[in-house]
């Protein structure tokens, strides 16, 4: 625009009457070609250079002036918006915002009839919950059709509605990554060149000056998701990648009441009333109060399929807390483990599944313990081994960076092998066994499988209806040929479902069920038994025979036993001659001590009170021996005639004066005694 006034300022300087000749000269000139433009329009076009300048001056004028015109128009218009309006902007990655947008999806796309929509097949927007990171999982939540349902939501731009009598506005902003490939570039409309990917930032607006109207839309919002959510648990699972861990998959599992979780009743009480406690606000202050770190940790163990999964679901939905699972064995490192923890929500449940992968064993253990599971039959329960440390998830636990307000649940199915250090009070504050199921609890499955869904009669099969009492007499009758502590509750679903149709077959078809299932599992420990055997002959037998291979002393064939016996016999052989060598050199040692007390004189009589000797003890023996012991019996101290006169007295030499200098020891003579510089330990003159 100025340049274009700058122009028109030259065109008419141009047209200044006495002007025109020189300036004409003077651009000549200055710019190559001007002359020759000139005469070109002058005898080609018939057009004076003069009047096309004026020309395009005045058309670059009006764009301009055009143009400052919308600006200000523009301004204007932002101005009575902020005048006239109340705004709330909501970040991408906030929680809030997929509750708006699920809000507007479910309350106003349908009804208004928005022709220009974004869609969505996979996962749970009833969540609305991060589910921008999660869209590659499949939604699952328990539709009866085989297809997940399309999810129809606002796409980019604003959607007008009216809540609570009020103008609303929300749009929702083009990303930049969007317009890079998108409506800048070609000038399309938002709306035609991407689709929202779930972290674009909301912008909320209501006519009049006060934002309370937006603070309450919000808060519906929530409200309308939280509902949609109360039938469910959210369940999120870590993602095992080690250089990015998240937690990544949401997935929605229907509430699980904590009625269908049979065990001990009593426990089952304790525990709730336990984390009611724990939740409460009084008791949070309480912590604080008293400098108590604010969390609450719990152990279910017990035998597989007894419920400590079920358990964790059912406690998260009755207490309206999402679910943090990690498999404990996936996690490859601390680190990773240390970044799930520390992007934690401040009140959740984190289920440790399978704690036993890290538990049992510390650090130094960690890599060099293959064999050194014990020879019970549980070994093949063993869960697989985790690369994560216990040292390492000890810190994690109760470090400086874990959250607070969490309840941290750990299940394992060999309680008793867990370091202590892990279950201590302050990490694991209550223990909850979930054993096998008892008679009680089979009776309750029972009645919880066949109860109706609806009031009334239930079907005992296709063909005739049972009440109530009558099918409580029928779980008496099942229940009582349920043996206590035997099965576990998840072995008893599998053989009701399998009668799902009739509990009149259950009730018949239960003795059967016991008997076989009884022989199947004698059978299932036999197994274990003898494989556990044979594990254990195998591992002893490795271990002996590298001790054999090791051993100088003994016969190679001996190496060859593999029978248990055999291999028995070969270790007491090895211990006894062990004793015997050490008895030997024990002899020996006191032997030689007595001699030396004999020549201590003589070296003193030498004048040699403090020399220097060279020990050659382990030449004549060649196990490794406990202090510098050497067989003086033929040794003796001599001048040093073989290697060289030492002039600062006699050199004593080990077996047979013969000093090897890769075995020498230096050993001080004291008063005729040597004394080992290493081991502090008196020698015989004579060594
Ligand atoms: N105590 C129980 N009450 C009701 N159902 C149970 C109980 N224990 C197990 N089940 C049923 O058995 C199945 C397996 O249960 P679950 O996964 O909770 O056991 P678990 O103890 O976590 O097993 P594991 O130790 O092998 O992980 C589920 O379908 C569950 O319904």
């Amino acid at each position: 625009m100025n340049s274009l006034l700058a122009l028109a300022g030259t065109t008419s300087f141009l047209n200044m009457p006495g002007n025109s000749s020189s300036a004409y000269s003077q651009f000549e000139d200055r710019i190559p070609g001007f002359g020759m433009l000139q005469g070109f329009l002058k005898t080609w076009l018939k057009l004076d250079l003069t009047t096309v300048v004026t020309i395009a001056a005045l058309i670059g004028a009006a764009s301009g002036g055009i143009q400052s015109l919308r600006a200000t128009g523009s301004k204007l218009s932002w101005w009575v918006v902020k005048f006239f309006t109340a705004t709330i902007s909501i970040t991408g990655s906030d929680r809030l915002n997929r509750e708006v947008i699920n809000w507007l999806g479910a309350q106003v796309l349908t009804k208004h009839g928005t022709r220009i929509l974004t869609a969505h097949s996979e996962t749970i927007q009833s969540d609305a919950h991060y589910w921008y990171r999660s869209r590659r999982t499949e939604r699952h939540d328990y539709h009866d059709e085989k297809r997940a349902p399309v999810q129809y939501l606002p796409t980019f731009g604003t959607t007008w509605f009216i809540y609570e009598r009020n103008i609303f506005m929300v749009s929702r902003i083009f990303s930049q990554r969007n317009q890079y490939y998108g409506a800048s570039a070609t000038g399309t409309p938002e709306e035609f060149c991407g689709a929202p990917e779930g972290d674009e930032p909301l912008v909320v607006m209501c006519l009049g000056r006060s934002v309370a109207p937006i603070k309450r839309f919000l808060e519906h919002c929530r409200d309308f998701s939280e509902k949609q959510r109360e039938a469910y648990v959210t369940v999120r699972a870590s993602k095992a990648s080690a250089y990015d861990p998240s937690w990544d998959t949401t997935i929605l599992r229907p509430i699980r009441p904590l009625e269908t979780v049979h065990f001990d009743e009593k426990l089952k009480q304790e525990l709730v009333d336990d984390i009611t406690n724990y939740l409460d606000s009084n008791t949070r202050k309480y912590y604080n109060r008293r400098g108590i770190p604010y969390r609450r940790g719990y152990l279910l163990h017990g035998p597989p399929g007894t419920g400590k999964t079920s358990l964790s679901l059912a406690l998260a939905g009755r207490f309206g807390l999402e679910l943090y699972l990690v498999h404990v064995p996936t996690i490859k490192e601390d680190t990773m483990l240390d970044k799930l923890f520390t992007s934690l929500p401040p009140r959740c449940i984190v289920l440790l599944e399978d704690i036993d992968a890290v538990g049992i064993k510390r650090r130094s253990d960690l890599d060099n313990d293959d064999d050194e599971s014990s020879d019970s039959e549980d070994d093949d329960r063993v869960a697989p081994r985790s690369r994560c440390t216990l040292s390492g998830l000890l810190n994690i636990l109760d470090g400086v960076s874990s959250q607070e307000g969490r309840i941290v649940l750990m299940t394992s199915n060999f309680a008793e092998k867990l370091d202590k250090a892990l279950v201590r009070p302050g990490r694991v504050d209550k223990q909850i066994y979930l054993g096998n199921i008892s008679k009680r609890s089979a009776e309750l499955m029972f009645l919880r499988m066949y109860a109706a869904d609806t009031d009334g009669p239930v079907a005992a099969d296709k063909t005739m209806l049972l009440s109530n009492d009558e099918l409580k007499k029928m779980a008496l009758e099942f229940s009582s040929h349920i043996p206590d502590d035997v099965f576990s509750p998840a072995q008893l679903q599998g053989c009701l479902l399998s009668y799902r149709d009739s509990p009149v077959r259950a009730v018949a078809g239960i003795e059967g069920w016991v008997k076989e299932e009884q022989l199947m599992m004698a059978e299932t420990k036999e197994k274990a038994k003898k494989a556990a055997e044979n594990r254990k002959k195998k591992r002893r037998a490795k271990k002996l025979k590298s001790l054999a291979k090791l051993s100088k002393d003994l016969p190679s064939d001996d190496s060859d036993a593999d029978s248990d016996e055999e291999l028995e016999a070969l270790v007491e052989k090895m211990k006894k001659e062990r004793e015997e060598k050490k008895q030997k050199k024990a002899e020996i040692k006191k032997s030689k001590r007595g001699k030396t007390d004999g020549t201590d004189d003589a070296v003193l009589t030498n004048g040699v009170s403090d020399e220097k000797v060279l020990l050659d003890s382990e030449k004549e023996d060649n196990t490794p021996i406990d202090g510098p012991v050497a067989n003086g019996v033929e040794a003796s101290a001599q001048k040093d005639g073989i290697s060289g006169e030492n002039k600062d007295g006699p050199v004593l030499h080990g077996i047979n004066g013969k000093a090897s200098t890769s075995e020498k020891a230096a050993i001080q003579v004291n008063g005729g005694k040597a004394e080992d510089p290493n081991t502090g330990e008196e020698k015989n003159g004579e060594d």
